[in-house]
């Protein structure tokens, strides 16, 4: 499945036949009296109809049946996926968690949605204004069942397996170092080849897009180039018993019937669409003379609050780089932020916690939380002989940075089990370096 065929290019107008039927898409009209090969037309909204050409998104399905034709939603299960910020107290201290349990297949079988667990969040879903962020574990393959959310955008970050996910839009493979995004109402299922985990940046009410480059100039960070978008496949399949359609509205998760497979879309166009991400393309920028730029360099994709300036939630990365700085402390520096921060890893390790911080864990510092290098990385980064070297080789940790203030959830300060009791003491042995006769001389 790993030669499937992708469309390059960020938010452009794409345009998609399946092969097998071609001149699918109606030439010169969205809305022919009758579609080509007997399809319907539907459109998928992801803005206001009204709203600047620059963020205007929407996309045009040509289908074999429209969506609309499904049985009514009723209320279901959905394990420790919450939209609840006021489970548990708020809880201000420095959080690490252990790498997050998959369950084995052999004891639970828990597909994508049913392994979704919300760690962390903030926000309403209903003014659409906010973030969530879910740890999936799962170990099997989502059979006549797929899922859309009508509250915000996932961004996935594979860790451990990687997914064939199914798209109305066509597939997609998402391995461990990619990542993709399934925006606002895209139905999709996931497929899983094993044990599978991974990270989810949900943001309700905002896209994600490129930030802007300002000074760097045209070129850098993540290029539009190396964003992939699938090409449409259709499948005309009715499910012997019934297709089972999981809708994510207002937190809950809600369960209708319909007869047929809805990755029924024979050709499609438009700017609104799924689409994935290499982070080895990343084109790094860094410091090639003194001090620490601050991580936003390393921005891949931001959801923009209305604030200017200001992001709902900022997808940044650690890639691996060049350290060259003189006379500088070249780590992360110490750091109280008016964001929250929360971290993960997909391999390797980071370089501001050498030990503790495990691939498929994560940590949360919140809003004003002072966090930054634990002891044994502050003594080595000071007293290092500056040579250039290679930072973060063969790694890949992350970050997802907010504006709100993120309250975390019964799941993740209890039920997981997976909080690190002993975070702190990683930073117990600083001691003070304090000489009020201090002179250069004596450094
Ligand atoms: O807290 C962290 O490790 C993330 C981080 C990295 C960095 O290089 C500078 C600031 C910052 O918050
Ligand atoms: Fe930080």
């Amino acid at each position: 499945m790993s030669n499937l065929k992708y469309l390059t290019g960020f938010g452009n107008e794409f345009a998609s036949e399946d092969p097998r039927c071609p001149g699918a898409l109606p030439e010169g009209q969205n809305n022919p009296q009758v579609c080509p090969y007997g399809l319907y037309a539907e459109q998928l909204s992801g803005s206001a109809f009204t709203c600047s050409r620059q963020t205007n998104k929407r996309s045009w399905l040509y289908r074999i049946l429209p969506s609309v034709c499904h049985k009514p939603f009723a209320s279901m299960e959905q394990g420790y996926l919450t939209h609840n910020w006021d489970e548990v107290d708020p809880e201000p201290n420095q959080l690490r968690w252990m790498p997050f349990i998959v369950p084995k297949s052999s004891e639970k079988k828990v597909d994508f949605v049913m392994g979704l667990n919300t760690l962390c969040g903030a926000g309403d879903v209903r003014s659409r204004n906010g973030i969530a962020v879910h740890i999936y574990t799962c170990n099997i393959s989502m059979t006549d069942k797929c899922f859309y959310n009508s509250d915000g955008d996932f961004l996935i970050v594979p860790q451990l397996g990687k997914l064939l996910i199914t798209t109305e839009f066509g597939k997609m493979m998402v391995e461990p170092n990619e990542i993709c995004v399934i925006q606002q109402g895209m139905c999709f299922k996931v497929d899983v080849f094993g044990e599978t985990r991974g990270y989810i940046l949900e943001v309700f009410g905002a896209h994600f897009e490129l930030p802007d480059l300002g000074p760097i100039g045209a070129n850098g960070l993540a290029n539009p180039r190396d964003f992939l978008v699938p090409v449409a496949c259709y499948e005309d399949y009715k499910a012997p018993s019934g297709y089972t359609l999981v809708n994510k509205y207002q937190g809950k998760l809600f369960a209708a019937q319909q007869g047929f497979s809805p990755f029924n879309v024979v050709a499609w166009h438009g700017n609104y669409t799924p689409y994935k991400y290499n982070l080895k393309n990343f084109m790094v920028i860094n410091c090639v003379a003194f001090d620490h730029a601050d991580p936003s360099i390393f921005t891949v994709v931001t959801a923009k609050s209305t604030r200017p300036g200001v992001a709902i939630a900022d997808f940044v990365i650690f890639p691996p780089r060049w350290g060259v700085a003189n006379h500088t402390f070249r780590p992360p520096y110490y750091h109280r932020n008016c964001m929250s921060e929360f971290m993960g890893l997909i391999k390797g390790h980071y370089e501001a916690k050498e030990q503790g911080f495990q691939p498929g864990g994560g940590s949360l510092h919140s809003i004003m939380t002072p966090h930054g290098p634990d002891a044994d990385c502050f003594e080595k980064a000071s007293t290092a002989d500056l040579q250039p070297e290679r930072v973060a080789e063969g790694t890949m940790a992350f970050m997802f940075e907010s504006s709100f203030s993120m309250a975390v959830t019964k799941w993740g300060l209890e039920t997981c089990n997976r909080l690190d009791k002993n975070y702190q003491k990683c930073w117990e042995p600083l001691k003070s370096h304090f000489n009020p006769n201090w002179k250069s001389s004596t450094k």
